[in-house]
């Protein structure tokens, strides 16, 4: 079994009785970038504390590779367990320089003044702060400062790290380069990285696959592209990116991924999981990009226009389709022209996908 997969098994945990975790299975393949991205209170955070080891699980387990990390009656100290670990409040020491940061798990753990200062001068190149070694924590910008927590986890070479929202501090900019300085540090090391993020635009610029949490439970775990485009249920659909939902029926699978279905109205063909079964009714997921004006031969449905918001590059256009009443959609012009809220503009389909349903209602 590769050293750094790591293998959670129906793991629960409670807070006072209270379930916070529950039965979360996750498979994470050897050097994979796994984020977990979820809106606050969904258990993220407990979930790393519980892979740390800095929390006991009530019943499964979690291993790396085939060592036993945790289970009912098992638990490795978090000092035992092969993981670097970069949280949001960087908790450097302000009594040593940064280059003494960096250096001190290696001094602990017995590693030699010359192979120390090797290790602690690559690991600041790393993160581009050698000119900063001999400074003072507290003379460093807040981005300078998770760099200096972010060294202090590479210079012990783990073969899993796990960060939890190690840049929700960063203003936008720092937040685009720290993002490149992680992809960096993956290619370089190959490690294993779970990351912890309550936003998805972090989530998808970084990770092969993304775990969706809501209420301590899993809802999908896919690639960013999944997630958008076949969102497992209406949390995902509703939670990635802009998804709208759209009341459907007379869903008739056609047997190629598609499936034919009565919406707003209207006759249209859309994209559905290989099991969709035949179903009176259902809820179609769409984004901006599946809906445009339509033209004259177009199969189109009458929208009202409620809102529209400049965005530069392109306005967006929320609507309100006329025979489906406090439904929203939402689509993006590059140009609103004319547009005004309160004017009729009819839509058409590019594309869409039904939320999945598989037994017959
Ligand atoms: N030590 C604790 N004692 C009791 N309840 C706790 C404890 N830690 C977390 N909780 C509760 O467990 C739930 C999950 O919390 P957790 O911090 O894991 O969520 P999160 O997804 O990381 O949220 P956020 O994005 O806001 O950080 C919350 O309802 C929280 O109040």
């Amino acid at each position: 079994m590769p050293a750094s997969a790591i293998h959670i098994h129906q793991l629960t945990k409670s807070y006072n009785g209270i379930r916070v975790l529950n039965a979360i299975s996750l498979e994470i393949a050897q050097g994979e970038i796994v984020a977990v991205l979820g809106p606050s209170g969904c258990g993220k955070t407990t979930l790393l504390r519980v892979l740390a080891g800095f929390e006991r699980l009530e019943t499964g387990t979690v291993m790396l590779g085939d060592r036993l990390y945790s289970s009912p009656q098992f638990h490795l100290p978090p000092e035992k367990r092969d993981l670097g670990i970069v949280f949001q409040s960087y908790a450097l020491w302000p009594h040593m320089t940064v280059a003494g940061n960096v250096e001190y798990s290696l001094k602990v753990s017995g590693v030699s003044a010359v192979e120390r200062q090797q290790r602690v001068d690559e690991a600041l190149a790393m993160v581009g702060l050698s000119a900063f070694a001999r400074r003072s924590p507290a003379d460093l910008s807040g981005g300078q400062r998770q760099r200096v927590a972010l060294a202090r986890c590479l210079v012990a070479r783990p073969q899993v790290v796990l960060l939890d929202e190690p840049l929700a501090n960063l203003d936008v900019h720092l937040r685009a380069a720290m993002e490149e300085e992680f992809i960096r540090f993956h290619q370089h090391t190959g490690a294993t990285l779970v990351y912890i993020t309550h936003d998805q635009q972090e989530a998808m610029a970084i990770a092969d696959r993304i775990v969706v949490m809501d209420q301590g439970e899993i809802m999908q775990f896919a690639t960013p592209q999944q997630l958008y485009r076949e969102p497992a249920n209406e949390m995902v659909a509703t939670f990635i990116d802009d998804g709208r939902l759209m009341p459907i029926s007379d869903i008739e699978p056609l047997g190629d991924g598609y499936a034919s279905v009565q919406l707003a109205g209207q006759r249209y063909r859309l994209r559905c999981h290989a099991h969709q079964s035949a179903q009176p009714a259902g809820i179609a997921c769409l984004h901006a990009d599946d809906l445009r004006p339509a033209k004259q031969d177009d199969i189109a449905f009458g929208t009202t226009i409620k809102r529209i918001i400049y965005r530069g590059s392109y306005s967006q256009i929320d609507v309100e389709p006329n025979r489906v009443p406090g439904a929203r959609l939402s689509l993006h012009l590059p140009n609103a022209g004319g547009l005004r809220p309160g004017d009729t503009l009819p839509l058409t389909l590019n594309n869409g996908w039904i939320i999945p349903s598989f037994t017959s209602a």
